[in-house]
């Protein structure tokens, strides 16, 4: 488990982190979405002691990074997949890891077992693509068998094979009981990934939440249609209590109204229909929404029915 309290890091006048509190629990893949620049990479350097805390604290099981006897036994983390030693084998790179840390030398080729590197495990590093280097990174993250792992963006600029590895890899170590948390900018991504869903904008807590429960209320569903008697079809609806919108191109959207409704109640007054479809808005809309009206103080003006949200009170 890890638990923030009130974390913030300021760089000069720029609060990059404002007062972060969540907890990330085991079991579970927990997303930590937000923007470019949202204070992502800044929270996690913080949870593995790679920056100072302004204020506030991260305990990895109720302990702070530096009280761990063995951290990479604890916690393990994919950041930047560059880091590697590019003149040293993959095996090489990270046998040294493994013995810097007090793990045994066997546990190299198991984790380049498991992330698929056997058969490059002589080959030096700088000569790897950037989805090689992705699995031996995640390798190093899960070379001391620990029980927490983070990964940061761990799917850019991989190939959709590798896509579909890692996400499969993050869903098996939370089945196996591990505290699981990675970050992206892409809701798409996160919708397939994450159980649970941390959402920050310019380091500011916008969501702690179920992946369902987000999806349940920012899926904004409508039914779509259009007709070539718009004013009188408009005149029915209104009578039966329904609110159609304009949509533009001769369309109408109607929230909380079932196509079944609508249609029957077009052939009951012999109204033609040239559509009528149930609409879903998309997440990535509802997470776009949520992060510019949480970030920006300037007027954008907020369409008349667009995803709900309710940012979270502080604490755990
Ligand atoms: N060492 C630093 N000095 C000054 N500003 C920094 C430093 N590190 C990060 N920042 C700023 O802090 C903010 C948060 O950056 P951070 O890299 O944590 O965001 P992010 O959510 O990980 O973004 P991205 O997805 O682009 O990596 C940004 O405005 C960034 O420019």
């Amino acid at each position: 488990m890890i638990e923030l309290e009130g974390l913030t890091k300021r760089f000069g006048s720029k609060v990059a982190v404002d007062d972060l509190s969540f907890t990330v629990r085991p079991g579970v893949v927990t997303g930590f979405l937000g923007p470019n620049g949202a204070g992502k990479s800044t929270t996690m350097r913080m949870m593995l002691d790679l920056d100072n805390p302004t204020s506030g604290s991260v305990r990895i099981d109720g302990k702070h990074y530096r009280e761990l006897q063995e951290p990479l036994k604890y916690i393990g983390a994919l950041l930047d997949a560059k880091a590697m030693h590019g003149g040293r084998t993959a095996y090489h790179n990270l046998l040294c890891l493994a013995q810097a840390n007090r793990i045994p030398a066997s546990r190299v080729a198991e984790v380049l077992d498991t992330v698929g590197l056997t058969a490059v495990a002589k080959k030096k590093t700088k000569g790897f693509s950037l989805g090689m280097g992705q699995r031996l990174g995640i390798a190093s993250a899960l070379l001391g068998d620990p029980e927490i792992l983070m990964f940061d963006e761990p799917v850019n600029g991989l190939d959709p094979e590798g896509i579909h590895w890692i996400r499969n890899l993050m869903k098996q170590l939370a089945a196996e009981g591990r505290t699981i948390f990675v970050s992206s900018h892409l809701m798409s991504e996160m919708a397939l990934t994450a159980d649970h869903l941390i959402v920050i904008g310019q380091g500011r807590l916008l969501a702690d939440t179920s992946m369902a429960d987000f999806i349940h209320q920012n899926s904004r569903s409508y039914v779509r249609l259009r007709s070539p008697q718009q004013e009188r079809l408009r005149d029915v609806l209104h009578q039966s209590g329904l609110t159609p919108v304009e949509a533009g191109n001769g369309t109408l959207e109607i929230d909380g109204a079932t196509t079944e409704q609508v249609g029957e109640l077009a052939a009951e007054h012999r109204i033609v229909l040239h559509e009528l479809s149930s609409q879903r808005a998309s997440l990535e809309e509802a997470f776009m929404q949520m992060t510019a009206s949480a970030v920006e103080y300037h007027a954008h003006s907020a369409p008349g029915h667009g995803p709900q949200w309710a940012p979270r009170d502080k604490g755990a």
